[in-house]
């Protein structure tokens, strides 16, 4: 009964790159994208960045309240733009995540903000994944099957995610459901925007390599790439997910080099790893359509390019919005969350079983 509802919805991610939140609203009824709607960032101050990052590697129990106000408090100002909204999905800000470990942590609480909001929110989308043994990530790759039923596809494609940390759906268009066995092999390829990012504040005070113009300008240290494909992550099988600060060993490797020749490396790093995980899909994608802000980096797509054994296209090639997509993911994941859908499956997080996560808080009075 509760499966076809047709919802406004708005989605809410303040991603690894920690740059700032996207706010994206679709019509959805969780199975089919019925159309766009406004979308808005709302981009952090340096000293917002720098309390989410002083942050990262927190748990619960530790100290985080300033933190949780902090995305609490943004995600209320960006998203009570979205006055029609039925429903809101919120991601937070992940601070920690260790599936096999202590768990998965985002930051912010969206029972609060259902109540500052006046609006219900679906949250705490990756918890009861990672309880039920699978990676709690990435989670993007049922909207991602969606996007494919969308466009027609009819051949396997692949969606690249290339935001702080890459993540990579595979889809075949051709079966019923992204929960069906086949449908959606999806993982974390590896490092993309964070430790370009990191570097560059370090060594330049910089936000990011802008355009890819300080890599363009370095040569690659292929010894670094070498020891970075030997990290035992590369041979794990998918699904798979990473924390933000997985590969210490590259930035440890790439730490005597002159700062165009680490930033290279640094994105190189990215697109090889990338061309590492296509060997373990099901079969060759037609296509990779890039979204995330990877997709802006020219040198970046230049390098996939080079690596890759397939055609490497951003996502707008085929009319979506790539600096929207995991706003607009997770919008589509509450309004599954709202009718009772699954949101991950075998294929995608690694979980025994379709699992529905996310958490429905309302708005009291
Ligand atoms: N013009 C550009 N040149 C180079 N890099 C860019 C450009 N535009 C965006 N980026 C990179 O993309 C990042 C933002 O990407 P995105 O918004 O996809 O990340 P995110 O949502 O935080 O990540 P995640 O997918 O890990 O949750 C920026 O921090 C920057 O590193
Ligand atoms: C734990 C966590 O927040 N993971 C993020 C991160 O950023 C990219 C990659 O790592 C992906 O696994 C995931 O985000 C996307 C939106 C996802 O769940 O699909």
């Amino acid at each position: 009964m509760l499966k076809d509802r047709k919802l406004r919805v708005v989605g809410a991610m303040s991603g690894t790159s920690l740059d700032g939140v996207d706010a994206a609203e679709i019509v959805t009824d969780g199975h089919r994208i019925f159309s766009f709607g406004d979308s808005a960032f709302l981009p952090y101050d340096a000293a917002q960045r720098a309390v989410l990052r002083g942050a990262l590697g927190k748990w619960p129990e530790d100290d985080v309240a300033e933190v949780s106000e902090l995305i609490e408090t943004v995600h209320a100002q960006v998203l009570s733009r979205f006055t029609e909204a039925e429903l809101i999905g919120f991601h937070g800000q992940t601070l920690a995540h260790a599936p096999q470990g202590r768990g998965t942590h985002q930051a912010g609480d969206g029972a609060v903000l259902a109540e500052v909001l006046g609006t219900p929110v679906v949250w705490d989308f990756r918890s009861a994944d990672v309880q039920m043994g699978g990676e709690g990530a990435p989670l993007a790759p049922f909207y991602h099957f969606a996007l494919a039923q969308r466009m027609g596809a009819t051949a396997p494609l692949a969606i690249l995610n290339l935001g702080g940390v890459g993540n990579v759906t595979w889809i075949d268009p051709s079966l019923p459901h992204p929960h069906s066995d086949g449908a959606l092999l999806a993982f974390d390829t590896g490092p993309a925007n964070a430790p370009i990012n990191d570097l560059m504040q370090a060594r330049r005070g910089a936000d990011c390599d802008t355009d890819g113009a300080l890599a363009a300008a370095g040569r690659v240290d292929q010894g670094a790439i070498d020891g970075f494909l030997q990290h035992p992550y590369f041979f794990r099988m998918p699904p798979k997910s990473l924390d933000r600060d997985a590969f210490t060993g590259l930035v440890e490797a790439v730490a005597e080099l002159p700062d165009a020749d680490a930033v290279a490396t640094l994105t190189m790093a990215c697109a090889a790893s990338v061309a590492q995980g296509l060997q373990a899909c099901p079969a060759p994608p037609e296509r990779i359509l890039v979204t995330g802000g990877g997709r802006k980096n020219p040198t970046l797509m230049a390098m996939l390019a080079q690596v890759c054994t397939v055609p490497v296209a951003p996502i707008e090639e085929a009319g979506f919005d790539g600096d929207m997509l995991e706003a607009q993911a997770f919008a589509f994941l509450a309004a599954r969350v709202a009718n009772g859908l699954p949101t991950s499956a075998p294929g995608t997080t690694g979980v025994g079983a379709p699992v529905g996560g996310g958490t429905l808080s309302r708005p009291s009075g």
